[in-house]
């Protein structure tokens, strides 16, 4: 059977870059000395992998391994176009692996707008570090895939800014996070984070990761918030908190399982924890 790479050539021939999605170290320097060797002008090859371990440069950093294919191309494109090396219009060839394992699939895509969701600015154009912002998208993954003790749980995490956060909203509560120096990672926040979402309110977080409150009802200003339709009152005060500040907002659906991420006042990212 013929491998990707005996056509990869014809398709990626008048592109303007190359995207290779966490290659092998083989795949990425035969890829590389292939188009090196052809005599053409060769497109941009930028590498996009969650560690550099083929040296590649240009290379995207992938902060999590992205189950969704187009998440996983968009954060790329994305990260190549932060770095002037795609640009609107521009033919992109992204050579991904769909199922585990070895590249398996080539995607080609024309970059426009619909392709630019601000993926990539959410981890790192957030006030908060992007192991901050990874490591709570991680504890609304594992909570929508797990609920509380079984039953489907909604949960709303404001991530950065925290100072402004707690101005724009009021205590339902007293806070259990009031004295501690507990960060978002630790295996034990995890669990609590998990107790504690049972109950009403969002969990405002630092910039660095600390837990600052539970039990916070945000009240920011709402007006030209553009959320999707159909959305509740949690995913309202999620947008439009981080409209009102520099915050970044992970809000779990209790109705419909989903996560999803805000910033500066609109939907930049939607997971469904089944699938990771
Ligand atoms: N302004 C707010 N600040 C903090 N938490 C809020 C706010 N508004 C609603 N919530 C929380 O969201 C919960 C669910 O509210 P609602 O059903 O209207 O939201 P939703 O967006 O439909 O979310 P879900 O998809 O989880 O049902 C409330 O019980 C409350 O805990
Ligand atoms: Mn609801």
């Amino acid at each position: 059977m013929a491998s990707l790479t005996d056509h990869l050539a014809e398709l990626v021939e008048d592109a303007d870059a190359v995207l290779l999605f966490s290659p092998t170290a083989s795949f990425h320097d035969r890829f590389v000395a292939e188009e090196a060797g052809d005599g053409r002008d060769a497109p941009e090859i930028v590498v996009v992998a969650p560690d550099n371990d083929v040296d590649a440069d240009p290379f995207v950093e992938l902060p999590i391994p992205f189950r969704d294919v187009r998440d996983r191309i968009r954060f790329g494109i994305e990260g190549a176009m932060e770095s002037d090396l795609v640009t609107e219009g521009d033919e992109v060839v992204c050579v991904v692996s769909v199922f585990e394992g070895e590249s398996d699939a080539v995607i080609r895509v024309t970059v426009d707008e619909t392709v630019h969701t601000g993926i990539y600015d959410l981890f790192v154009e957030s006030r908060a570090d992007p192991g901050v912002i990874r490591d709570v998208l991680e504890v609304a993954i594992e909570l929508g895939k797990k609920g509380q003790k079984g039953k489907p749980v909604g949960a709303l995490f404001v991530v950065g800014d925290a100072g402004k956060v707690m101005n724009k909203s009021r205590s339902l509560s007293y806070n259990p996070f009031e004295k501690s120096h507990v960060h978002v990672g630790d295996p034990i926040v995890n669990v609590m984070l998990k107790e504690f979402s049972r109950l009403d309110g969002a969990f405002v977080i630092s910039d660095s990761g600390k837990i600052v409150s539970a039990y916070r009802y945000l009240e920011p200003a709402a007006e030209g918030v553009d959320i999707p339709k159909g959305l509740g009152a949690r995913h309202m005060a999620g947008g439009a908190i981080t409209q009102d500040t520099n915050a970044t907002a992970i809000v779990l659906s209790e109705s419909d399982g989903l996560v999803r991420a805000f910033k500066g006042g609109r939907l930049v990212l939607e997971v469904d924890p089944e699938e990771y």
